[in-house]
């Protein structure tokens, strides 16, 4: 009887102790606007708000930026709920330092760093700086490297494919070129050009998606047991064991050569040249401490290859759909690569004389969002806005980018695509008309002072892709297909469709034109 009663106590005890808490955590956010299903305060309407969001997020976003253009508003996602902060407000929270507003934090949070090891990256900023500093200032360096890779892999499937008698998927050929170059940047060996470990890079990313996918949706106290004993927790834990095993033994390696390099150099005699230009040892080269263990600096390799590799293949295989929608305006890209090349080779000062080249990424960016909400921020700490309102510390914030792209306000006939809306007359002097710039606020690399390290690399890369297919073959979309396909929207994620077809060959003549058919 008295243990009844004393657990009743303790009971009602958690239970008040559970509302005080959800109750001063919602208190600061009750004032506020909020766009669809309310979750209620026991979460009771949460899994209606979650599907709500899953199927209709653009819509209730594109309500959100119409309806409020002066307040924050609330809005519940799929996993946990927003604070959506308008334009007018970016301004001010863009260049607040990560201490306060955290990209890092809430990108963690959302891919379940924990479990998908991405968080090998919370306490250090190496992986950043490496792509900010060393990766970007070697871009000039890196070009024909990267040029040899991307030309290596557009022809290895493009005549894979051939063979067989068929046309690859454009998604394959994007997907094959972008992972070769960046595998060759990421290690320049022979290792680079290894077909289990391209498979496993490239699949990497897709794991790390569906792990943290599955998690976000699973009450936390399951997902242990998740990740152990589901397929794709183990199908995970396989692709980094398999990335440590081939690159731990090569950090070490690159060591051992640098140790005995010393030890000549000691004795008086030459020690090594320079190591290896890639960013394999720019990481090794600054890591400190626990950072610089071999397998800490593979996890980072993995946090780079997530951040890199997927992004950049995705947004040119949105480019290479835009183009085929608007042959006319292949033959006005090819004549400025033409000559552009003409003038200075294969080279980033080329690559820097692109004016409608950049305009059409920018365009076929603002087209094709690489999700609903950007500005993906973890407050740190309190944030208080120029309206009054205070952020709390531990609120996830976003903007509602995807619903600003089709602005007219901000963007003329925003509906339609015109290749050209962002020409500048002065693109060598006018940073900002630049596919890499986010100096606009319409980036798809982000905005402000943690806006993507890898943006001009990105952007290199992409150009040069872009300019291999321009100059070297004719690709178009099968017969009877005109538009562009049309994107998914699931949840916060957007992307094109994998499965367009196109006919793709060389200029030459020397390749047949693919079987692919739409
Ligand atoms: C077209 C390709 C890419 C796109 C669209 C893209 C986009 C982004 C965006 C939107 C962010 C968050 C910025 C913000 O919220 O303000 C970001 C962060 C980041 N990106 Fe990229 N990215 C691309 C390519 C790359 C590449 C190639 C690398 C590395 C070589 C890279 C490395 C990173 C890193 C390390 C961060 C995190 C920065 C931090 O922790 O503060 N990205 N990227």
């Amino acid at each position: 009887m008295l243990s009844t009663s004393y657990a009743i106590i303790v009971f009602v005890g958690l239970l008040v102790a559970w509302l005080g808490r959800r109750y001063s955590a919602q208190k600061p956010f009750r004032s506020l606007p909020r766009v669809g299903i309310d979750p209620g305060w026991f979460g009771q309407r949460r899994r209606a708000a979650q599907t709500q969001f899953y199927e209709h997020g653009q819509k209730l976003l594109e309500q959100g930026y119409a309806e409020y253009k002066d307040t924050p508003y609330m809005i519940q996602t799929c996993d946990d709920e927003r604070l959506v902060v308008p334009d007018k407000f970016i301004e001010e929270l863009k260049n607040l330092p990560d201490t306060q507003l955290s990209f890092k934090e809430q990108l963690l949070d959302r891919f379940m760093g924990g479990y998908t090891k991405m968080d090998a990256v919370r306490g250090s900023d190496y992986h950043r700086e490496i792509v900010r500093g060393p990766l970007t200032k070697s871009l000039g360096n890196l070009l024909p490297r990267m040029k040899e890779e991307a030309e290596f892999a557009l022809d290895r499937t493009l005549s894979g494919s051939s063979s067989k008698g068929t046309s690859p998927w454009p998604s394959t050929l994007i997907f094959d070129a972008i992972g070769q170059i960046t595998s060759r940047i990421i290690v320049d060996e022979s290792l680079s050009r290894d077909p289990t470990w391209l498979e496993t890079i490239m699949g990497y990313t897709a794991s790390v998606a569906v792990v943290s996918m599955t998690m976000r949706r699973l009450f936390p106290a399951l997902r242990p047991v998740a990740y152990w004993t589901m397929e794709c927790g183990r199908k995970l834990r396989a692709d980094m064991f398999k990335i440590h095993g081939f690159l731990v033994p090569v950090i070490q390696a690159r060591r051992r050569r640098v140790h005995r390099g010393n030890r000549r150099k000691e004795h008086g005699g030459k020690g090594d040249s320079e190591g290896p230009q890639d960013i394999l040892q720019w990481l090794s080269e600054s890591a400190e401490g626990k950072d610089a263990q071999p397998e800490q600096i593979s996890l980072k390799i993995l946090f780079l290859i997530v951040a890199a590799m997927h992004t950049s293949a995705i947004t040119a295989i949105h480019a290479l759909y835009d183009l085929c929608a608007h042959p006319e305006f292949i033959e006005e890209l090819r004549a400025e690569a033409t000559s552009a090349i003409e003038a200075d080779g294969w080279s980033t000062a080329a690559l820097l004389k692109l004016p409608k080249m950049e305009s059409f990424l920018k365009e076929s960016g603002r087209t094709n969002s690489a999700g609903i909400v950007s500005f993906q921020r973890h407050a740190l700490k309190p944030v208080r806005l120029s309206n009054g309102f205070t952020i709390p510390a531990g609120t996830h914030i976003c903007d509602a980018a995807d619903a600003r792209t089709r602005d007219p306000a901000l963007y003329p006939s925003p509906l339609e695509f015109q290749p050209l809306r962002f020409l500048s007359p002065n693109t060598e002097t006018d940073a900002s008309s630049l596919f890499s710039s986010v100096a606009a606020g319409d980036s798809w690399f982000g905005t402000g002072r943690q806006a993507c390290p890898g943006r001009w690399y990105a952007s290199a890369q992409i150009k040069l892709v872009l300019c291999l297919l321009l100059l070297k073959y004719d690709f178009k979309y099968p017969e009877g297909k005109i538009e562009r396909p049309k994107n998914w929207v699931h949840d916060e994620k957007t992307g094109p469709d994998m499965e367009q077809m196109i006919l793709i060959k060389e200029r030459d003549g020397r390749m047949g034109e693919g079987g692919g058919s739409s």
